[in-house]
């Protein structure tokens, strides 16, 4: 009994591991990771990466939109000491916002910004919550990194574990300098992301999936990534329905029914994510209720 006092120990996914205060606020105060905190806990994305080194066929990403709401889109692009400056000015008037998170509006991971804003805020802030958004490109060398600067909860994009399926959504992807179209560029992603997800689980990070729900694409094979990424400790699954646009435009995205059903079909294996907002990538407050317009609009995002 005493010994077990001790050494307390949690489930999570299924999985006995040691209780830990500091992993488990991760979970319980990240909206997007709980349903039950995202009443009452906020999220600040820190839009500084506007490169990608992938092209999804169905990603536009504008810089510009303050009407449009979806993944992509940001009233504008900040410089690392002008992210730091933004999260000064939210920890203080939105108290209740405990995770800071970098979404875009390209790929965190392919642009040094995001680098510098996570050390920057994380030697402030340390007990923030970090997290980031990534196509898993180039997860496997940045892992170190962030984890270095305190990100704990990292969300993978992976909308196919077979690169037959993969090449039909990506149609190039840019790799130590060298630009790779069709299977090849869908087999290398494929193998840095899977590699990635495994590093990030190794270094206990939660990790998030992202699966964009394309039908007549990877409809018959989201219940497949969802065993895969189970299998691998991925903590938990987010069936995005598409938005079409781009080479996706003609695609009639799944109906709400048809994506509950898909994430009952998941949720045998992994814990479904169904209160995903699709957020913009300076979305600032609690999901739903986002306050970004009011900060950005006052202009006061730099000292
Ligand atoms: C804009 S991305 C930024 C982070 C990173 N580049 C990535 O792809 O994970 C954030 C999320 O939005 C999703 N997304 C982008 N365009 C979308 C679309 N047209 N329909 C549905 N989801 C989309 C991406 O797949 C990704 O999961
Ligand atoms: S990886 Fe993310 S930012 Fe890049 S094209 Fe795909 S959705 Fe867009």
């Amino acid at each position: 009994m005493a010994a077990e006092e001790e050494n307390p120990t949690t489930l999570i996914n299924g999985r006995e591991v040691p209780y830990d205060p500091e992993q488990m606020r991760k979970i319980a105060e990240h909206p997007c990771y709980s349903e039950k905190a995202c009443h009452a806990f906020g999220r600040c994305h820190l839009p500084v990466a506007p490169k990608c080194n992938i092209q999804c066929n169905y990603c536009v990403r504008d810089y510009d939109c303050v009407n449009e709401s979806r993944p992509g889109v940001t009233s504008r692009v900040l410089t690392p000491e002008e992210a730091l400056y933004l999260v000064r000015r939210v920890v203080k008037e939105y108290p209740y916002v405990k995770v800071i998170g970098i979404a875009g509006p390209g790929e965190p991971l392919a642009n040094k910004e995001t680098f510098e804003a996570l050390r920057l805020v994380h030697e402030e802030f340390p007990k923030l919550i970090m997290c980031i958004s990534t196509n898993g490109l180039l997860l496997p060398e940045s892992i170190e990194e962030l984890d270095r600067y305190g990100v704990g909860n990292v969300t993978v994009t992976l909308n196919a574990v077979d690169p037959e399926i993969g090449e039909k959504i990506v149609s190039h992807v840019t790799y130590q300098g060298k630009t790779y179209h069709g299977r090849e560029a869908a087999d290398i992603l494929l193998s840095q992301q899977l590699k990635g997800i495994e590093m990030a689980v190794a270094k206990k990070m939660f990790v998030k999936i992202n699966t964009v729900y394309i039908p007549g694409i990877n409809d018959d094979h989201i219940v497949e990534i969802a065993k895969r990424v189970s299998e691998m400790g991925a903590y938990t699954f987010n069936v995005i329905p598409l938005i079409p646009q781009y080479k996706f435009a003609d695609i009639t995205p799944p109906t709400p029914k048809e994506k509950r059903e898909m994430q009952d079909a998941c949720a045998p294996y992994i814990k479904q994510m169904r209160h995903c907002a699709r957020c913009r990538s300076d979305a600032i407050g609690k999901l739903g209720q986002d306050v970004q317009s009011c900060l950005y609009r006052s202009e006061k995002t730099e000292e």
